[in-house]
């Protein structure tokens, strides 16, 4: 697991982080989602063992990141923002090196991850296109299959079937107990895979949000019905059920009883259409990333 415990590094220009404090569970996806220059990269730089923190301490799998950097590096899979590859190096070449430094004595992972996600290894690095380079850094970050796995903007560059592709791979590297740590700027990036999404704005956490929870939340406040006609929506109006609004032949009623009550009384109604309206998750959360407001 990742434990991050009042981390703070402030830099000559007062710009840094301060105070962050954020926990990964085992078989957890964590999102970090914040605008450019929020602190991302410099927690990241943390947990790799690159910076030695002013205040505060990151640790993975109980280890110190700067004090006992040697003993995280075996089981950290880590995907950069931006990856700067050797010239003159094919794909191979590059895994290759990478299954050498990390002493790998079985490659069947990374056979699976390169048929996986279609990747000419013959080519070289400097020919390939982004979305190439992007397919050959997740192959390295996931082939000697980490416990704890940090991921940086991991799907730009990947065409729609191959981010679905790596969606898929991410939920089965949960449910094998990974913690996986994913920082992005945006969210729809951490949408289909995050158990949590923390914000991060001017180095500091404005908000931690576990994402089941407010799915469930969100889906439970209200109902729009579509009437076959006008006269059954000024019938709802009069009756004793609570109408949010209505326009047209529509009515949206508020669950604020108990849904067989609900139920029962709709069932005098001709109901054309049923739905149950869904806020944008991705609104909640926008509504932070944008704003200065603070919150826990
Ligand atoms: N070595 C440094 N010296 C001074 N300022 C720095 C240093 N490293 C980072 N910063 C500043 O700290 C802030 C946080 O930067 P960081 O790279 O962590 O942001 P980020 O969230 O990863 O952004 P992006 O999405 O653009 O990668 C920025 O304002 C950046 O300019």
């Amino acid at each position: 697991m990742i434990a991050i415990d009042h981390l703070t590094k402030e830099f000559s220009n007062q710009k840094g982080l301060f105070d962050v404090s954020i926990q990964v569970e085992k078989g957890q996806i964590f999102g970090y989602l914040g605008p450019n220059g929020a602190g991302k990269s410099t927690t990241i730089r943390h947990l790799l063992g690159y910076i030695k923190p002013q205040k505060g301490q990151a640790k993975i799998n109980g280890f110190d990141c700067w004090s006992e950097a040697d003993k995280i590096h075996s089981t950290l899979g880590y995907l950069p923002g931006e990856i700067a590859f050797i010239e003159g190096m094919s794909a191979i070449d590059f895994l290759n090196l990478m299954s050498g430094m990390r002493k790998l004595s079985s490659s069947h992972k990374r056979e699976e991850l390169i048929e996986r996600f279609d990747l000419d290894i013959r080519v070289p690095v400097k020919k390939m296109s982004k979305g190439m380079k992007q397919k050959l850094a997740i192959i390295s970050a996931f082939m000697h299959d980490p416990d704890v796995i940090i991921l940086d903007e991991p799907s730009s560059g990947l065409d729609p079937l191959m981010q679905k592709e790596f969606v898929n791979l991410l939920h089965e590297e949960k449910n094998k107990g990974k913690t996986i740590l994913i920082s992005s700027h945006i969210f729809s990036e951490l949408e289909d895979t995050a158990d949590v999404i923390a914000i991060i704005r001017k180095g500091r956490i404005i908000k931690i949000q576990d994402v089941h929870s407010l799915r469930g939340e969100m889906t439970k406040d209200s109902y729009e019905i579509e009437f076959y006609n006008q006269e059954d929506v000024n019938r709802i109006v009069n009756s004793n059920l609570t109408v949010k609004s209505y326009a047209g032949n529509k009515a949206i009623i508020a669950v604020d009883r108990e849904i067989n009550e609900i139920f029962g009384q709709l069932s005098q109604y001709k109901i054309k259409t049923f739905d149950v309206p869904h806020q944008r998750l991705e609104d909640i959360f926008m509504k932070y990333y944008y704003n200065e407001e603070e919150h826990s």
